[in-house]
């Protein structure tokens, strides 16, 4: 559904990307993951056209995205901190954002929306939530057009065990309609239970890119956290 081929990002002298290339399919949950600064937001940014790369390519289901913007409605997007108009409130975010799209009203999903209660708090303003609120808006807002590829960087983060299982059962449910979801997150035993790929990330470059069965195959373990952390002992030995 995506290819990255070749694609790098410099930062003034700072290589963030340096030739990735990557190919995520429908039907996969992948966990992008790797050491702070080693390039997963910028990826993703990449893959969304809010970053330019200096070289390489991506394609959205076979189509180049330069220039184009219409494949992001078919994105829904997480973002670590969500930014939105602080005056308004939940309830005006969430119209806007509507009338930004334009769907019939009964292809809207409003799980999410209503598992985190988000129904009782239209009339708060974004300037005064709390940080966990402010992620289950961002999240209700990925999930509500139905996309078919889902975005999400440090879901959970900020979000109470209680919404963090919540969001995990909508991601499996998500995954089942075939759908493609990437995921950052450094608390891997979050991921254990999602994931069906992983790709690390080291310095601007997959270190590897496996399915999670194979993962754990090679390395002997179930738990994601120390089949990763036996991978990279492994690649620096070989270093
Ligand atoms: N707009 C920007 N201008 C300059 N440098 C940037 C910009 N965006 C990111 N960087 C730098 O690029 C590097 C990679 O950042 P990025 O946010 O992609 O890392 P990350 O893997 O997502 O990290 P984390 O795990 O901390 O979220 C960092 O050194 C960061 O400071």
């Amino acid at each position: 559904m995506i290819t990255i081929q070749q694609l790098s990002k410099r930062f003034g002298k700072l290589q963030v990307l340096n030739e990735v290339s990557l190919a995520l399919e429908g039907g996969q949950c992948v966990a992008l993951i790797g050491p702070n600064g080693s390039g997963k937001t910028t990826l993703i940014k990449a893959i969304l056209g809010m970053v330019i790369p200096q070289s390489g390519n991506i394609r959205f289901k076979g189509k180049d995205i330069v220039g184009e913007w219409e494949y992001r409605n078919e994105i829904g997007y997480m973002p670590q901190i969500g930014q939105y108009p602080e005056n308004m409130t939940i309830g005006q975010v969430l119209d806007m954002m509507k009338d930004i799209r334009r769907v019939p009203e009964s292809t809207l999903d409003y799980d999410l929306f209503n598992a985190f209660g988000l129904g009782g708090m239209l009339d708060k303003r974004m300037r005064t939530l709390s940080g966990g609120t402010r992620q289950k808006v961002s999240a209700c807002l990925a999930f509500m057009f139905n996309p078919e590829v889902l975005i999400l960087d440090e879901p959970t983060a900020g979000l109470d065990p209680i919404s963090t299982e919540l969001l995990k059962d909508k991601i499996i449910g998500e995954r089942q309609k075939n759908k493609l979801i990437l995921i950052t997150s450094h608390v891997l035993s979050e991921l254990d239970d999602l994931v069906s790929e992983v790709i690390y990330m080291q310095e601007g470059k997959p270190l590897f890119h496996k399915t999670l069965q194979s993962l754990k195959a090679e390395t002997g373990t179930n738990r994601l956290s120390s089949a990763v952390a036996r991978v990279i002992a492994i690649h620096e030995f070989v270093d």
